[in-house]
């Protein structure tokens, strides 16, 4: 059985990187930028006041509480470059350009206004309250990077520097098809008949990341539908195939011969993890990758978390996800020799912030997903320490 570094080492080099398109900064948010951003502008873009008051020209020595000066005229933000040349001091708004030769900005509360003079408060010193050009951004810095996720920190630092399209990775277009005679929609159940969770879970997940489904299906256990399907996804042009269930040892899992069958080469399958060992990967020569993941809803999240998520980040040119080291309270022994995962909780023990692992976790069971706040990760054993990751990986950086 081959490990999980070297099946998701397989995978990643057989994945390819997706191309790159121009999209309005509007929709952009979500998005993987493809290319550096190098900021065209200044931020600020020139010397401006950071409160209301009173632009001063100030010698070095400062001036001292009670000095008086002439307000030359009022500069509100917006206004274009004045100059006030022999005046003292000008009214001024936060964000106004400082007007050529001032170099101290004092705000209202510490000045006392009449009629066009204006009197200190206090003792002041030069240069307090002036906002620099380029004190944020610098003309020509690269401000993000390819591979970040456009998040709203990234949308107001580019709408500030004036970028209305960008240039990001195309959504990955993705197949889900689940596998199970047993498998119904929502609504009344036949005897022996479950729910398929696993469809609305991926689809929901692949939603969340950003990929755009271009097909999905859920199939009996029979070859026939299974082909149809695979097919059926190869037309709609996916760049990944993700399926669910007859992945295992039974009768009726026919998922490996069915993908043999229609031309798939096989990158490994069954995997030395737990849950979801019996996992699958292969590719179609110059078609979409396939991950097939166990039926087991919590495999499939395992699956899709530690495999497909991998997959995702790598078509969007995303670098590998790196763990936190985590400290790990009350870890019960695991069995030994395979990589394991697992729903984690966060928890404060002498205002230290530990992990421990939920209860009653096991492949079938669902609720424990709803409880937890990270997964947890281990090559072996659980011991002090664990990785944590984000429950979902279009969460993590
Ligand atoms: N003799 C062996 N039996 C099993 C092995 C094994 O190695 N030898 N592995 C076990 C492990 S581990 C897993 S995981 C499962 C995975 O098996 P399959 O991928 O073949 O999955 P199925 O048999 O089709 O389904 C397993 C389980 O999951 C339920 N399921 C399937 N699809 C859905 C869905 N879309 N939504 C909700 N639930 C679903 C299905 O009803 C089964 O209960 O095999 C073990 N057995
Ligand atoms: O690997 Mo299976 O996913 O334990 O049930």
């Amino acid at each position: 059985m081959i490990a999980y570094p070297d099946a998701l080492s397989l995978l990643i080099a057989a994945t390819p990187r997706l191309a790159a398109e121009h999209v309005a900064l509007e929709v952009a948010t979500g998005r993987v930028l493809a290319a550096d951003i190098v900021s065209p502008l200044a931020l600020p873009g020139f010397d401006n006041a950071a409160m209301d008051g009173y632009a001063l020209r100030m010698p070095a020595a400062g001036r001292p509480a009670g000095h008086a000066a002439t307000v030359a005229a009022m500069h509100a933000a917006g206004d274009s470059t004045a100059a006030y040349p022999g005046a003292e001091a000008c009214e001024i708004a936060t964000g106004a350009r400082l007007p050529e030769g001032f170099d101290t900005v004092v705000p209202v509360e510490r000045c006392a206004r009449e009629g066009d003079v204006v009197r200190l408060l206090r003792d002041e010193t030069p240069g307090l309250n002036i906002r620099r050009a380029g004190s944020d951004v610098a003309v020509g810095e690269a401000v993000l990077h390819a591979g970040r996720r456009i998040d709203t920190a990234a949308v107001m630092l580019l709408a500030a520097v004036g970028i209305a399209q960008v240039e990001v990775m195309r959504r990955p277009r993705v197949a889900v098809i689940t596998t199970g005679t047993e498998l119904h929609a929502d609504g009344p159940l036949p005897e022996g008949g479950i729910h398929d969770s696993n469809g609305p879970y991926l689809a929901a997940s692949l939603a969340r990341w950003g990929a755009s489904i271009v097909a999905r299906s859920r199939v009996p256990d029979t070859g026939g539908a299974f082909h149809a399907a695979v097919r059926a996804a190869q037309a709609a042009d996916a760049d990944l195939i993700v399926t669910t269930g007859a992945v295992s040892a039974g009768r009726f899992d026919f998922v490996p011969t069915a993908l043999a069958s229609l031309g798939a080469r096989e990158l490994f399958h069954k995997v030395a993890i737990r849950p979801a060992k019996p996992l699958m990967a292969a590719r179609f020569d110059g078609g979409p990758l396939v991950v097939c993941l166990p039926g087991n809803p919590i495999a499939v999240a395992t699956g899709y978390r530690f495999f497909v998520g991998p997959v995702l980040r790598a078509m969007a040119g995303m670098p590998p996800e790196r763990p936190r080291r985590v400290r790990l309270v009350e870890a019960p022994p695991v069995r030994e020799g395979l990589h394991h995962f697992q729903f984690g909780a966060w928890d404060t023990v002498d205002d230290e912030r530990v992990a421990r692992l939920l209860p009653a976790q096991a492949a079938y069971r669902i609720a424990p997903f709803t409880r937890a706040d990270l997964w947890l990760t281990s090559s072996d054993t659980f011991g002090d320490h664990a990785d944590a990751w984000p429950l979902d990986p279009a969460d993590a950086p």
